[in-house]
């Protein structure tokens, strides 16, 4: 069985993950906690090559208690520098890139403990990602955008739950929780939202949404 992939990133109200010059801090210290304990629960976290790049973070557990995941970095070409905070010892990192990767940039990873997957074709494809996990014993992925790789699990239908923080900005353009080629219609989208949960911050600012995805295959497999 593949890993549970939860999705998680606080918005705002107009469903920006990030602005236009790519400012991304807008969870209140409770939501900061919330993610730092989902970090703690789940075995490997995953983020997109911008993300990488525009945020530098840690990806470890800081405001709970618990152990940090496995970092997983998404980077087709490998633009990432190699001095990120991603790459230092402070958790495991594994790189899931493609031939498109400069083979010295790989060598120096390496070299700092960071394990490089190369994948076949010009892009990585995100299931092999979560297979690859899977058969690692990695049962909980946490996904953490940004909105490029969002869109691509979520079209595949690799994501099992969405725990969406609404917060109280709006920031015009700039980065789209789910940010891709799109739907036509809603019937498009190959999964269904179920509202599991819609909670009002401690802070008393901010919306928690939680939501089961149910891929429509598997829906019509279990009407059938
Ligand atoms: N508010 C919040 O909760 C959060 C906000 N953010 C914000 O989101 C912004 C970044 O989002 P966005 O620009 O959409 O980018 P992403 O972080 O999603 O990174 C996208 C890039 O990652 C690489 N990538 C992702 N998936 C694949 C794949 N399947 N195969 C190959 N490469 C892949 C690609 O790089 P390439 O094109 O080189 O191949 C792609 O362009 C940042 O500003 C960050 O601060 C991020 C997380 C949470
Ligand atoms: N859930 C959530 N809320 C926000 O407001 C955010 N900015 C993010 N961003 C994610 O957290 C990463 C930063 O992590 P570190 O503190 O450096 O460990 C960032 O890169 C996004 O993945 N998430």
């Amino acid at each position: 069985m593949r890993p549970r992939v939860y999705m998680m990133a606080a918005v705002t109200v107009d469903g920006r993950i990030a602005s236009k010059t790519g400012y991304s801090k807008l969870s209140c210290p409770y939501d900061l906690r919330r993610l730092h304990a989902m970090r703690a629960m789940v075995d490997a976290v995953v983020v997109g090559a911008n993300t990488a790049i525009t945020d530098n973070p840690r990806l470890t557990v800081r405001y709970a208690e618990g152990r940090n995941p496995i970092r997983v970095l998404i980077d087709g070409a490998l633009r990432a520098p190699t001095d990120l905070r991603l790459f230092d010892k402070s958790a495991p990192t594994i790189v899931f890139t493609t031939s498109k990767a400069p083979s010295e940039k790989i060598k120096e990873l390496q070299e700092k403990g960071v394990e490089v997957i190369v994948t076949e074709g010009t892009t990585v494809d995100p299931a092999e990602v979560v297979a690859h996990l899977g058969k690692r014993g990695v049962e909980k992925v946490l996904l953490e955008g940004g909105g490029k790789t969002n869109w691509e699990f979520l079209r595949r239908c690799l994501v099992d739950e969405l725990i969406i923080t609404v917060t109280p900005y709006v920031l015009g353009r700039g980065v789209s929780l789910v940010d891709g080629e799109g739907f036509a219609d809603t019937e498009e989208a190959p999964f269904e939202l179920r509202l599991l949960e819609a909670k009002l911050c401690q802070c008393g600012r901010e919306i928690v949404l939680h939501y089961e995805v149910k891929c429509k295959n598997q829906l019509t497999q279990n009407i059938i």
